[in-house]
């Protein structure tokens, strides 16, 4: 084996051990090739920076790491401050590089009914589109991944579908089927994700997926507002379904693999990106910074995880979650620019090795472990954007005087979930028949068939060309990889460290939707439009037509104070009257057995030993669940009225548990749910027994 083979196989097998020990969510860096126009410094307006001094670094460390610098190479002065990924791929390594590292490991799992996702992240002009699209000659990760899964599917009887949408100002468009209606993110009652209205189309062949692809990748659905309208920003995605059935238990299992293509990363303040339009760029940066709170809270291992705080998380909810298998690419433009350093400064923030070096105290000092420590700060474009976009998004006035007033989590407001009055009933799935047998395997958005109606454009992919994508200087790059030009005027905007830029929603009370395997066709609408008055009335209708709830958890009260009062007593031995006839005793008083207090009963009825507190604990952690339970069933069901006679709820509260109600059918499931409420520990405690005390 030669050196370089050795060193690409020991770079694959960090990869490959990654892959076993996957946890979240893999980001990785890829530095794109020069373009003609970049090699002789000339701007094209695409980009904000062009320019010839400095460059990016590439340090690769044995499979484990890289980290990306920026410096100056004209004045010798390099930054110091350099930012972590998971992994990073040079200019030269192509997109089969990509593939097979990245994405071919995945696809072994959406054959096992996993889901994946291959997330194309970076400033704008970075090369997302061509390296999720490709072209003719080139083809991208996603029809290389489609023909990989096609041959795959032959071998074993399975059949593919795909979806290809738009998430345009947190509103998601179907591109294989262009209609009026947006496509709307509905959750199941096993609190799977579900796309109402996003057509699936079957795939036989390479040519029927690059009609397919081709026609979907000249739809766009906000249209341009003049010809030389470059602002239009929005993610697009393809996902591919895949059906097959186990062998051994003849069910069917559905995975699905999402290519998204995220709108290009800029910060609306720099005067470069005036172009844009701020209200457009406000709404794709927040869904770019909640997706990477959402990696982030997934490597940090949290327990809440943000999806619900934009469009495009609560999409990609079941795509990136702890039981699918992810990889952020973050391309970085190599003639860089503020936007491709806190593209790259937000990403290293999120990656999995930083954040295993945050946890892993043996390996970090106590400086490097605050150096990730999300803090705010004006100073660095990207948070100041942040910052912005936070103080619209969460800094409502309950939520900051809830804050100040409790000094708890404040409250992540939901805008109002409408079912929307546009909600059709779903088409045919193109799996429906296979739905049938399964049980427990992720249910297909219900769509349209749409194959033999297709009728693809002939266009080419847009944005495809590489016409003027003649490769840099690449050749000089070794482990250590000096790249880029950058701009003079972005020096100074260097961030002076990665602690600068942070994350809004750090503090944030974040949840992991479960993963449930039931699925029922009770859903519930996730519109972003305000609640519509029937669905909020009826809710509240049912909610006042329970008085069977009230009687339960008086019965429950009830019996309570009774056990509380009442001699608990296990079983009822008889009296053994020989016993005392035996012992001499002349009056026999009929008297209440004595029972050891070391005897329980266990889940079989059966006695078991213990001590008294061995006892007391079990019987008294048994209750506390029940009356968990009972309160979290209340809160689940209680009209607005109801709500408020608690502690701690008011009017604003009231509305939110009905809004969570109308997303989500129980949303407290368990106790922990209730801190989404903004409320302490404490507070939840006396909302309890005031819940208890009522009744
Ligand atoms: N590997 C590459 N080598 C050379 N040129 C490339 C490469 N990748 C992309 N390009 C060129 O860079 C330009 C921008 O690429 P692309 O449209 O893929 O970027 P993008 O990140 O998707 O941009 P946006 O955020 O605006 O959608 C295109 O002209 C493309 O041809």
């Amino acid at each position: 084996m030669d050196s370089s083979s050795a060193e690409s196989s020991a770079e694959f097998s960090g990869s490959q051990s990654w892959l076993q020990s996957r946890r979240g969510v893999r980001v990785v860096g890829r530095i794109r090739s020069f373009r003609s126009s970049e090699i002789v410094g000339a701007s094209d307006g695409e980009s904000s920076c062009s320019s010839s001094r400095a460059q990016i670094s590439l340090t690769r460390c044995d499979g484990d790491y890289a980290s990306i610098s920026f410096g100056d190479q004209s004045t010798g002065s390099s930054r110091k401050d350099s930012y972590k990924l998971d992994w990073c791929y040079k200019q030269d390594e192509g997109i089969s590089e990509i593939f097979s590292r990245e994405v071919k490991p995945l696809i072994q799992g959406i054959f096992h009914g996993r889901n994946a996702c291959v997330i194309a992240y970076g400033a704008r002009g970075s090369g997302k589109t061509q390296m999720i699209q490709g072209s003719e000659e080139d083809p991208g990760l996603a029809p290389m991944a489609i023909s990989e899964i096609l041959m795959s599917a032959t071998e074993v009887g399975g059949s593919v579908a795909i979806s290809c949408y738009e998430v345009y100002q947190d509103h998601i468009y179907d591109l294989l089927d262009p209609k009026e209606q947006e496509v709307l993110v509905l959750e199941d009652a096993g609190r799977k994700i579900q796309l109402k209205g996003l057509s699936q189309v079957p795939v036989n062949s390479i040519v029927d997926f690059k009609k397919l692809f081709t026609n979907a990748c000249n739809q766009r659905r906000p249209q341009k507002k003049s010809a030389n309208d470059t602002s239009i920003r929005s993610h697009r995605g393809m996902i591919i379904y895949v059906s097959v059935v186990d062998k051994k238990t003849n069910h069917s299992l559905i995975g699905k693999m999402n290519f998204v293509d995220l709108a290009g990363y800029e910060d609306t303040k720099q005067k470069s990106n005036a172009y844009s339009y701020p209200a457009e760029s406000a709404k794709v940066n927040k869904s770019l910074y909640t997706l990477l709170n959402v990696i982030y809270a997934l490597n940090a291992n949290g327990t809440y995880i943000p999806y619900r705080e934009s469009k495009l998380t609560r999409l990609l909810q079941d795509f990136i979650c702890r039981a699918s298998g992810a990889v952020l690419i973050t391309c970085v433009n190599p003639t860089l620019c503020q936007d491709t350093i806190n593209a790259v400064s937000l990403a290293s923030r999120s990656c999995q090795m930083v954040n295993h070096h945050r946890h892993d105290t043996t390996k970090s000092s106590s400086k490097s472990v605050s150096k990730f420590i999300p803090t705010f700060s004006p100073s660095n474009g990207g948070s100041r954007a942040q910052d912005t976009l936070v103080k619209k998004h969460q800094l409502s006035q309950f939520a900051s005087t809830e804050r100040k007033r409790n000094g708890t989590p404040f409250l992540t407001k939901r805008r109002p979930q409408p079912l929307s009055k546009s909600m059709k009933k779903p088409g045919p799935s193109l799996f429906s028949s296979v739905e049938k047998k399964t049980n427990n395997s992720t249910s297909l958005t219900k769509g349209r068939k749409l194959f033999n109606a297709t009728s693809p454009s002939p266009k080419s992919i847009k944005k495809n060309a590489l016409s003027d994508s003649t490769c840099g200087d690449t050749s000089t790059q070794s482990e250590e990889t000096c790249v880029s030009p950058i701009a003079p005027d972005v020096q100074s905007k260097i961030p002076e460290s990665p602690k600068d830029v942070s994350f809004p929603n750090e503090h944030n009370d974040i949840r992991e939707s479960e993963t449930g395997l039931d699925i029922s066709a009770k859903l519930s609408a996730d519109s972003e439009e305000s609640t519509t008055k029937e669905n909020h009335e009826s809710l509240v209708n049912m909610a006042k037509s329970s008085p069977p709830l009230s009687e339960r958890l008086r019965e429950i009260s009830n019996s309570l104070k009774l056990l509380s009062t009442r001699q608990i007593c296990i079983g009822t031995p008889k009296v053994d009257v020989s016993y005392y006839k035996q012992g001499g005793v002349d009056h026999i008083e009929p008297k209440t057995p004595g029972v050891p207090f070391n005897l329980r009963l266990d889940g079989n009825s059966n006695f078991e030993t213990g001590t008294p507190q061995d006892i007391f604990r079990t019987r008294s952690t048994g209750l506390k669940k029940s009356l968990v339970q009972e309160c979290l069933s209340f809160l689940n069901s209680a009209n607005k009225e109801e709500l408020k006679k608690l502690k701690g709820i008011g009017e604003k509260r009231a509305t939110y548990i009905l809004q969570l109600r109308e997303e989500t059918p129980e949303p407290f499931k368990e106790i922990e749910d209730l801190k989404e409420l903004g409320l302490s520990s404490k507070q939840i405690g006396g909302m309890m027994s005031g819940i208890l005390e009522d009744f």
